[in-house]
């Protein structure tokens, strides 16, 4: 991977960025970033096996990662210069960061208006959502993969169900709604129970969404043929109860493509199911994201191979306008799919990126 640490685009053989591209964050292929992804920590408690190895990753060191400070300056910077309308903290688990609701009011401070959302693996949730709420976080998406105690910790590594129910219980409690389900669907495992999470789901009013498993665990066991796709998902749901249509609503960039759920046989619409299917039927045309790292870099693509580091810039006396000079420099370059100029996960020309979901900020 490589990280450009500020050189000129042309001296380090990257494509320059055209004054006509504009003060926001345009790429080469006509898309325009407008949301934000910042993972707040490395660090995670869970060992999720299609993210993290079982005896999780080095760490970054406390200097290496981003201020409270940093944070609330970048989003600021972002919003303010560089047309960024919608933010979301991520991790690694952002729950296991200090200060993170003190990052939450101070960016609510500085942007009254901005939706601000949270995506967690629900662990500690139940003792945190109410302060979250309160600090003025918009929205929040829990990660559980499955309802069965014994198969959740063989997913996860960690036997913590119950406590991930009980932090969705409390996020919507407090009202962090509408609250987002992830559950990625390893064959196998946790497949079959694709009908059963639907069913819990449109019951307590949440949007599950199904993740296709995409080449980015620490363990590199993805393979192509063992992945379970949105096809797939599908005629799970149908075979298991279940009947979807398309949702009428703008997709508006959105990873996940929204289905109505109505109970098979007719009736009225239960609910909405999202499948999110990054390998088979890829959103990457449409992509509006930019992703700062925890250690503050920019990555353009979720697949890249490329990072520009911010960080130096900020703890170097750099301004404002210095900073979104470098972040508009980084998104230009982002390439047009999966890391490359083409889609294709998987794919013989397709290299998996050095660092994980984890590492990244999912
Ligand atoms: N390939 C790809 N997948 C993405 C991207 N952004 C999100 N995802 C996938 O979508 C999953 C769910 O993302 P969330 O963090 O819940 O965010 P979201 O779906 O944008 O959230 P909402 O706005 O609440 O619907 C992530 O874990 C990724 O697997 C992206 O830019 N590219
Ligand atoms: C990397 S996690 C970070 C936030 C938090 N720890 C969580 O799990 O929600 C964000 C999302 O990425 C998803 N994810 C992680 N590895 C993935 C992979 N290899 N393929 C698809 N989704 C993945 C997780 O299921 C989770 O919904
Ligand atoms: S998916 Fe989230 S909870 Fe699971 S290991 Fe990765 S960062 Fe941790
Ligand atoms: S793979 Fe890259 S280009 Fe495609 S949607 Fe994700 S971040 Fe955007």
């Amino acid at each position: 991977m490589s990280v450009n640490l500020g050189l000129p685009r042309v001296a380090a053989g990257l494509p320059q960025r055209p004054v006509s591209a504009g003060s926001g964050l345009m790429d080469r292929f006509g898309r325009t970033a407008t949301d934000l992804r910042i993972s707040l920590t490395d660090k995670c408690n869970l060992r999720c096996t299609y993210c993290m190895p079982a005896e999780g990753l080095d760490w970054l060191a406390k200097d290496q990662v981003l201020s409270d400070e940093e944070i609330v300056r970048l989003v600021r910077i972002g919003v303010d210069r560089l047309g960024i309308r919608e933010l979301r903290l991520t991790g690694g688990e952002p729950l296991v960061r200090a200060g993170l609701t003190g990052i939450i009011a101070a960016i609510r401070r500085n942007h009254p208006g901005l939706p601000v959302s949270l995506t967690t693996n629900g662990l500690g949730l139940d003792k945190k959502a109410q302060a979250l709420k309160d600090a003025g976080l918009s929205r929040i998406n829990v990660s559980m993969d499955s309802l069965h105690p014994e198969t959740f910790a063989r997913l996860t590594r960690r036997p913590f169900l119950d406590r991930v129910l009980r932090g969705i219980e409390e996020a919507d409690r407090v009202g962090l709604g509408l609250v987002k389900i992830n559950a990625v669907l390893m064959r196998g495992i946790n497949d079959h129970e694709a009908p059963a999470l639907l069913d819990w789901a449109v019951r307590r009013g949440f949007e599950l969404r199904f993740i296709e498993q995409m080449p980015l665990d620490a363990d590199h066991g993805w393979t192509r043929e063992n992945m379970v796709t949105a096809a797939e998902i599908r005629a799970l749901l149908e075979a298991g109860g279940f009947d979807l249509a398309p949702d009428p609503r703008r997709r508006d960039g959105a990873p996940a493509e929204r289905w109505q759920v109505r109970r098979s046989g007719g009736g009225s619409v239960v609910g909405t199911v999202g499948i999110i299917a990054s390998v088979t039927e890829p959103f990457c045309a449409d992509c509006r994201r930019t992703r700062i790292t925890a250690e503050g870099r920019v990555r353009s693509c979720l697949f890249s191979h490329e990072e520009t580091d911010l960080r130096g810039l900020l703890r170097g006396g750099a301004t404002d306008e210095q900073v979104a000079g470098r972040w508009r420099e980084a998104m230009w370059a982002k390439p047009k799919a999966h890391g490359m100029d083409h889609t294709g996960l998987g794919d013989a020309d397709y290299v998996q990126p050095e660092r994980t979901m984890s590492a990244i900020g999912g």
